[in-house]
């Protein structure tokens, strides 16, 4: 082995990306992209930084295919992680301490930089090899998925330069799985981020009257709790995955007079206003959730109003729900399949992404995405104190995408008789 594939050299280089403080609300997105850089000059990709918004750099990088006119393959993976509080980790975030059972801590080390520089090591391996892909494989590094990823993965999946790239087929981020099976997903829940408001007459902290703000908030909150939890307990029974079920927590309660020292204690408020985030299954009745909140949670005869923060809808402009067929009517998930067990992986049951990812704005665009982290045997810490990734496990990873890219970009579509269509 050459120094560049020695396994301490190859955690290293995940390493110092992970030192790159990209962390929002201030994410460093130049150094992590001349690291990028970096990385793309040493594998000879070309590459091309595109700022759809200033200051937040999207990185496209180029491996040539030998059959340009087929569909290519989009690498993609987000370059800003999400706050921590490092006082509270065993390790600072930053630094990708290395622990004697081989963890690596790092915000970012799950979600989701291990997955942008796996594609860059599969890369690394696959070129030493002396492979050469037929379809053209991109890398894209994006900013901002963690606060919706409208600067960056939703412009750039509109922009021409994406039109021009001839996408086939994306792959995305997943979770780690801390059983022996990766997790794979095909789809993803909604967010809907919903407010709702009550208002009510003012009046003396001691008189007992109706219509109060503060109440009609309350049985609000009390048909919402009711809901969530029969939602939960089909997930609890074994019925439902949890990407199946809509799940609503409660994210914020306003309400109150405020004084000097706090709220003032005798006076009933004329207003209230909780918030809530829901997550919607693309296969879940819109329409009857959209009622349930109209006339349970929020209805004008108790003094109820609500707003959306985001609603992002289950259905396609078709009215189907968005999703990326996980079976062999998608020759990709075949391919993924077959690619994984290759490199001696294992992959559980197909799932539904229970938040959001990038992946959203390129099914959106009618692309299949496939959603995969290859995390086996590890806590799911994303997002997380103490977030950490098992430098084997890391290694593993790097197996499964070079099988994977490889099974990719050597696929030529067959027709029937077996004459590969670039050749009829
Ligand atoms: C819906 S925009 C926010 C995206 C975010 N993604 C990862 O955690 C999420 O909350 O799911
Ligand atoms: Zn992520
Ligand atoms: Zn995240």
């Amino acid at each position: 082995t050459t120094p560049e594939e020695d396994p301490s050299v190859i955690v290293s280089r995940f390493q110092k990306y992970l030192q790159i403080n990209t962390a929002q609300p201030h994410p460093n997105y130049y150094e992590a992209a001349d690291f990028i850089l970096s990385q793309a000059n040493s594998l000879s990709l070309h590459s091309q930084t595109l700022e759809f918004v200033e200051g937040k750099p999207t990185l496209l990088l180029k491996w040539p295919g030998s059959n340009p006119n087929l569909p290519s393959i989009l690498l993609n993976s987000h370059t800003d992680v999400v706050p921590s509080e490092p006082h509270k980790w065993a390790h600072p975030p930053f630094d990708a301490h290395l622990d004697p059972n081989g963890d690596i801590y790092a915000r970012g080390s799950q979600d989701m930089k291990c997955v942008g520089m796996q594609y860059l090591e599969a890369i690394r391996r696959l070129k030493a090899s002396g492979f050469q892909p037929i379809r053209t494989v991109y890398l894209s590094f994006v900013p901002d998925e963690e606060i919706g990823g409208h600067d960056g993965a939703e412009k750039f999946a509109d922009s021409d330069i994406f039109n021009k790239m001839n996408v086939g087929i994306v792959v995305d981020e997943g979770l780690a799985s801390p059983n022996e099976n990766y997790r794979v997903f095909y789809a993803e829940r909604c967010p809907w981020w919903l407010v709702i408001k009550a208002t009510g007459a003012p009046g003396h902290g001691a008189k007992l009257y109706d219509n109060t703000a503060m109440e009609n908030l309350l049985k609000s909150i009390e048909s919402v709790r009711r809901f969530r939890a029969a939602q939960f307990d089909l997930v609890k029974a074994g019925l439902k995955a949890e990407g199946e079920v809509t799940s609503v927590n409660m994210v914020f309660l306003k309400a109150g007079t405020p004084s000097p020292t706090g709220f003032v204690m005798n006076l009933q408020p004329s207003e209230a206003e909780a918030g809530f985030d829901i997550r919607v299954p693309p296969t879940a009745d819109q329409e009857s959730l959209e009622k349930r909140i109209a006339e349970e949670w929020a209805p004008a005869s108790r003094n109820m109003t609500f707003t959306f923060k985001q609603k992002v809808s289950v259905h396609d402009k078709f009215g189907k729900p968005i999703l990326t067929a996980a079976d062999s009517s998608n020759p990709w998930w075949t391919l993924l399949e077959g690619a994984v067990k290759k490199a001696n992986g294992k992959l559980g049951k197909p799932e539904i992404f229970p938040a959001s990812t990038d992946a959203r704005y390129f099914r959106k665009r009618g692309l299949p995405a496939i959603g995969f982290s290859p995390m086996a045997n590890t806590p799911i810490l994303l997002h997380d104190h103490n977030e950490f990734l098992n430098q084997a496990e890391y290694l593993k990873g790097i197996d499964m995408y070079e099988s994977i890219i490889k099974a990719y970009a050597s696929y030529v579509e067959h027709t029937r008789d077996g004459a590969s269509r670039e050749e009829l």
